[in-house]
C-alpha cells in the first residue's frame, strides 16, 4: 500500500485530492464501476481508489451515456456503460459502488448482487428495514461483500473513540446519556434527491442514519423504543429536521438531532453547527466532535463530572487518510478475504447492522407520524 504524508489541516479539508496516484496491481486490483455520475463518487471511491494499488475503478454508467463520457473524462475512468444494466452484467467487472438515490439503492444493489458483484452501497442500506434484510440475505447467500457505507466507522479517530468508551464502560462506569447531533442549514436546493419522498429523501434517512449510527456503535447497545419523534416537515413526508428521543437496552435514554434546513442565521445553527457524539457516564462525559468527517478535522474532549475539568485528548489522523480511502481498504479486504472474516475489520458494518439501524429509521418515522420510506 502506498503510504501517503501527514496532511496540513488546509490539505485534509481537500479530502477529494489524493496526494499520490499509483500504478494498479494488475493481477490483483479489484474492477469496480459506479452506478450514476454521482456528486458523492469522486470524494468516496474515485479519488481514494487512485492512491490504492488494489483497486480501479474501470467504468461508469449514467442514465445518459453521454453525461457518463463527460464524468469519465473529468474523473480519469477509462470506460463507460451505457445503462445501470449494461454495467452490472459486464463480466470483467468484480464490484459496484451504488451511490444512487435512497431509493434506488434496493432494486439496483439486488440486480448488481444477483449478477455476481460485491457491492459498496451507500448510506442509508436502503428505504427501509425489510428491504435492508433482503439484500444482505442474498449477499450472504451467494457469498458476497454487501458494505453499506458508514465511512466516519473507519477512520483511526472513531475507532480510538469507540475503544476509550468500552474501555470505561468495561471498568465499571454506567452509561447514563448518548446524544447525536448533525445539523446543517440549507445546504442543498429544493429539488434534491434528499427532499424527495419517490427518491426515500427526508433528513432522517440522510443525516439521522449517521445519528442513530452513531449513537448505537459508540454506546454499543440497540435501541429498544423511540420515545418521542419530532419532524418539521417540509413538504409532503418529508422531514427538513428531525429530532427523536430514545431508549437504549437497559432503558438509557438517547437524543438525535438531524437537519438539513437550519436557518443560517440563528442560536439553534451555531449551537449545532458541529456534528458531534457526546456520551455521558455516572463519572465523564465524552464527546468527539466532527464524528463523520474527522479525516477532515476532529477533536475528542472528556470531562471530569466530579472535578468539572475538562481535558482535550490528542486527535488521531494515522496516515492522514479520508474516512472514505479508510472505508475502501476495507471493503477491498473484505472482498480479497473472500467475504465472511468481515468482523475481524475494525469498524466493519456488518449485514446486522444495517438491519437494527433502518429498523430504527422506520421506527423514528412510524412515531413522528409520518410513513416508511418505500
Ligand atoms: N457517504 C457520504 O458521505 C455521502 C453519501 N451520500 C449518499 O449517496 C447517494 C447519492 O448522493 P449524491 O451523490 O449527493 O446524489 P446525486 O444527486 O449526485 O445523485 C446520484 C445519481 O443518482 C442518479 N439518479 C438515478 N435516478 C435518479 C432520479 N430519478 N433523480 C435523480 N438522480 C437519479 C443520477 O445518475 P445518472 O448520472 O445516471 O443520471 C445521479 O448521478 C445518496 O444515497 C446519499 O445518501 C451522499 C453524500 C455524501
Ligand atoms: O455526509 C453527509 O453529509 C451531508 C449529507 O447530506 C450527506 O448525504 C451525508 O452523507
Amino acid at each position: 500500500m502506498a503510504t501517503v504524508p501527514s496532511p496540513s489541516l488546509f490539505q485534509r479539508f481537500k479530502i477529494a485530492k489524493p496526494k499520490v496516484t499509483v500504478s494498479k496491481d494488475p493481477q490483483d486490483a479489484l474492477r469496480i464501476g459506479i452506478l450514476g455520475a454521482a456528486n458523492i463518487a469522486p470524494n468516496a471511491l474515485i479519488n481514494p481508489a487512485k492512491s490504492m494499488k488494489s483497486i480501479n475503478v474501470v467504468s461508469v454508467a449514467a442514465r445518459d451515456h453521454n453525461k457518463a463520457k463527460d464524468y469519465a473524462t473529468a474523473h480519469g475512468i477509462p470506460s463507460t456503460h451505457a445503462s445501470y444494466d449494461a454495467l452490472i452484467s459486464d463480466p470483467s467487472i468484480d464490484c459496484i459502488y451504488n451511490p444512487l438515490p435512497n431509493g434506488l439503492h434496493y432494486e439496483w444493489t439486488k440486480k448488481a448482487l444477483e449478477a455476481g458483484k460485491h457491492v459498496l452501497l451507500e448510506k442509508p442500506a436502503a428505504s427501509n428495514a425489510a428491504q435492508t434484510r433482503e439484500m444482505f440475505e442474498l449477499a450472504k447467500s451467494k457469498n458476497l461483500v454487501l458494505l453499506e457505507a458508514f465511512h466516519y466507522r473507519f477512520h483511526p479517530a472513531s475507532i480510538f473513540f469507540k475503544d476509550l468508551i468500552q474501555k470505561h464502560l468495561v471498568e465499571g462506569h454506567q452509561l447514563q446519556k448518548v446524544e447525536s447531533i448533525m445539523s446543517f442549514g440549507s445546504i442543498f436546493p429544493k429539488d434534491d434527491i434528499r427532499f424527495n419522498f419517490k427518491l426515500a429523501g427526508g433528513v432522517l434517512m440522510d443525516c439521522g442514519g449517521y445519528n442513530v449510527n452513531s449513537i448505537r456503535y459508540f454506546s454499543g447497545l440497540e435501541v429498544e423504543k423511540v420515545d418521542t419523534a419530532v419532524p418539521k416537515i417540509i413538504s409532503e413526508e418529508i422531514d427538513g429536521r428531525m429530532e427523536a428521543t430514545l431508549q437504549l437496552v437497559g432503558g438509557v435514554p438517547a437524543k438525535l438531532t438531524a437537519s438539513l434546513t437550519n436557518p443560517w442565521f440563528s442560536l439553534q445553527t451555531w449551537r449545532e453547527i458541529m456534528p458531534r457524539v457526546i456520551v455521558e457516564t455516572d463519572a465523564k462525559i465524552f464527546t468527539f466532535g466532527m464524528f463523520v468527517m474527522p479525516g477532515a478535522y476532529h477533536y475528542f474532549t472528556v470531562k471530569d463530572k466530579a472535578t468539572g475539568s475538562t481535558e482535550n485528548l490528542p486527535k488521531v489522523y494515522n496516515e492522514g487518510y479520508s474516512t472514505y480511502r479508510y472505508q475502501l481498504e476495507a471493503f477491498v479486504k473484505a472482498v480479497k478475504n473472500g467475504g465472511g472474516d468481515e468482523k475481524s475489520i475494525p469498524g466493519w458494518v456488518s449485514g446486522g447492522d444495517s438491519v437494527a439501524n433502518m429498523t430504527v429509521l422506520d421506527s423514528i418515522y412510524t412515531a413522528a407520524g409520518m410513513k416508511v420510506r418505500e
